[in-house]
């Protein structure tokens, strides 16, 4: 199924908008993981194991993997959540941008090595080194537009004729590049405003809002300003917040009540 579908059913089936990010981080992993030569795996696993009624996406970031030499676990955790959590879609967190010819491999990479069914996408090399993610019509492109850190300002907020640059990718994807209905946007959950601005120029195009949890995003706001009319249209992710709930052995169960926590917030504000 494609992609888009798959969250648009864990949307009204699941009745979630969460997106549980998973960042391994192995010092900050419990106790009763230490020495386990299989931990980056096994933390992640009893997230997924844990949280997967409650999501509708979840989205490894990959270097957080690979910093530890752990891609073969990234690769068994994709596995894992396709075979036993079949209809809950794996965004995989590469935020890519090349040149075409490298950028069809880094789509190559994401969606036959990993298996995933999403792919972060950095836009601003432009449509060429997009393209090859664009052609995967059942795979979903995720645009970063206006990104939660505070940096974001330094180049995305410019001034380009008549809108900023955020502004401009915003409705570039929306307009231009979603011609196989596969794309989304990033948008932070730290700037509000910005995201009820993007909402307004992109029509029913889903969004990836990081930055609730810790971060410090409003998670009432990202929900005023981003939603669709029919109160969905985001995935809003939160990472560190879930995953480190707790260090003790109970830590799957605290992430658990944490993305339980995320999901009833939200439901909260959903429908005016
Ligand atoms: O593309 C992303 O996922 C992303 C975009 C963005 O603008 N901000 C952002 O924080 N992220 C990712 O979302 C996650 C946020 O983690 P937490 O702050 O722990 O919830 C990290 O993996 C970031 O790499």
């Amino acid at each position: 199924m494609h992609f888009l579908e798959t969250v648009r059913r864990r949307w009204q089936d699941a009745d979630t908008l969460v997106c549980v990010g998973l960042d391994p981080e192995p010092t900050r992993f419990p106790a009763c993981l230490a020495g386990d030569p299989d931990a980056v795996f096994a933390f992640c696993r009893a997230i997924v194991d844990a949280t997967a009624d409650l999501v509708c996406a979840f989205k490894p970031q990959i270097a957080h993997f690979a910093a530890h030499g752990a891609e073969d676990a990234l690769e068994r955790l994709i596995a894992h959540v396709h075979a036993t959590h079949p209809g809950v879609p794996v965004i995989l967190d590469a935020k890519r941008g090349d040149i075409g010819s490298t950028a069809q491999h880094y789509a190559a990479e994401a969606f036959e090595r990993y298996r995933a069914d999403a792919v972060t996408v950095n836009p601003y090399l432009g449509r060429d080194s997009v393209q090859p993610f664009l052609d995967r019509a059942d795979k979903g492109v995720i645009l970063l537009c206006r990104t939660s850190n505070p940096g974001s300002r330094d180049l995305q907020e410019l001034d380009v004729g008549s809108r900023k640059l955020y502004q401009h990718v915003a409705e570039l994807v929306a307009r231009e590049w979603n011609g196989n209905g596969n794309c989304a946007l990033v948008v932070g959950a730290t700037w509000p405003e910005e995201l009820a601005d993007v909402r307004s120029r992109i029509g029913d195009v889903p969004l990836l809002v990081p930055g609730v949890g810790a971060q410090g995003g409003d998670v009432e706001a990202v929900v005023k300003n981003g939603r669709t009319a029919d109160g969905t249209g985001l995935m809003i992710s939160s990472s560190r917040a879930i995953l480190y709930a707790s260090n003790g052995e109970g830590f799957a169960d605290a992430a658990r009540r944490a993305a339980m926590s995320l999901r009833d917030g939200i439901n909260r504000h959903r429908n005016p």
